[in-house]
């Protein structure tokens, strides 16, 4: 999220765990009593939730709105639990299950934090077992990434995603399948459109140059499920 500020955002999560020593409330997470969370939950106000190392965590749809109201695409750090329900959901995503180069590593980097008692830590490694034996299931992640070396994990996640060749002060452009469709640059912006005018010659193409995004078409609903950007060709 450093390198691409403008792209992606973090939804930051509510849980009932007690901070860590640097976890700054609303930074990291939002924390909360159990009882709170769980009265927001039934008032339908998460996308997900989960019992994770015997507390509550959940992702609040105003999370996932306050970054996709900022045209941002949104990064979810959820358990296995927390995934199947978003994959049932009919949010348009990509599943990345990271994984521990090992469980010696994962324990020695658990151990080094210094954050959980023993138990805790018996507990999260047990945990994290059996997300690794839920990490194939079928239809359920998309990629495996293993994070030993993090900046190496980093440049494959960046591959994953078609990020590799791309930097965020380059043109914005729209990229399907790693290949590169069509640049735009904003022509006019009003409060509710933005007209864009095509940085290459579609109209030789026989396609439109010029763009209309109706952005009252992005308030209200759902976060992916009654939202959808407006388009029209305005030649
Ligand atoms: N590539 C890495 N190299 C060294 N240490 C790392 C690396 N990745 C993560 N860590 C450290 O390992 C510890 C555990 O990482 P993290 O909290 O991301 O684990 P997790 O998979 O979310 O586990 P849990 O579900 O128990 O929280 C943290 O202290 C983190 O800073
Ligand atoms: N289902 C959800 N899981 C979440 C959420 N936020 C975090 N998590 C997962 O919990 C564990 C433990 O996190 P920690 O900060 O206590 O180490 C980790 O696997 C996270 O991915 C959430 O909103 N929903």
């Amino acid at each position: 999220m450093k390198e691409y500020p403008t792209k992606f955002g973090f939804s930051v999560s509510h849980t009932t765990r007690a901070p860590r020593e640097k976890e700054i409330d609303g930074v990291h997470y939002h924390f909360t009593e159990r009882s709170k969370i769980e009265e927001e939950i039934s008032e339908g106000k998460f996308l997900e939730f989960a019992h994770v190392h015997g507390n509550v965590y959940g992702t609040s749809i105003e999370a996932v709105e306050s970054v996709t109201d900022e045209g941002k695409r949104c990064i979810l750090d959820i358990d296995v639990q927390g995934a199947r329900s978003v994959r049932a959901s009919s949010l348009e995503a990509i599943f990345i299950f990271v994984c521990p180069p090992s469980f010696e590593e994962l324990e020695k980097r658990l151990r080094a934090r210094g954050t959980e008692t023993e138990e805790q830590i018996q507990k999260r490694l047990r945990n994290a077992r059996a997300e690794l034996d839920q990490s194939n299931s079928p239809g359920l992640f998309d990629h495996l990434l293993v994070n030993d070396d993090l900046e190496a994990c980093y440049e494959n996640l960046k591959k994953l995603l078609s990020l590799d060749d791309d930097h965020e002060d380059s043109n914005d452009s729209f990229i399907k399948d790693g290949k590169e469709t069509a640049c735009y640059s904003i022509l006019s912006k009003t409060n509710s459109e933005f007209l864009l005018q095509s940085e290459t010659n579609e109209a030789e193409k026989g396609t439109t140059n010029l763009l209309s995004l109706h952005l009252s078409s992005l308030s209200g609903g759902a976060p992916g499920r009654t939202r959808g950007l407006k388009i029209s060709s305005v030649n």
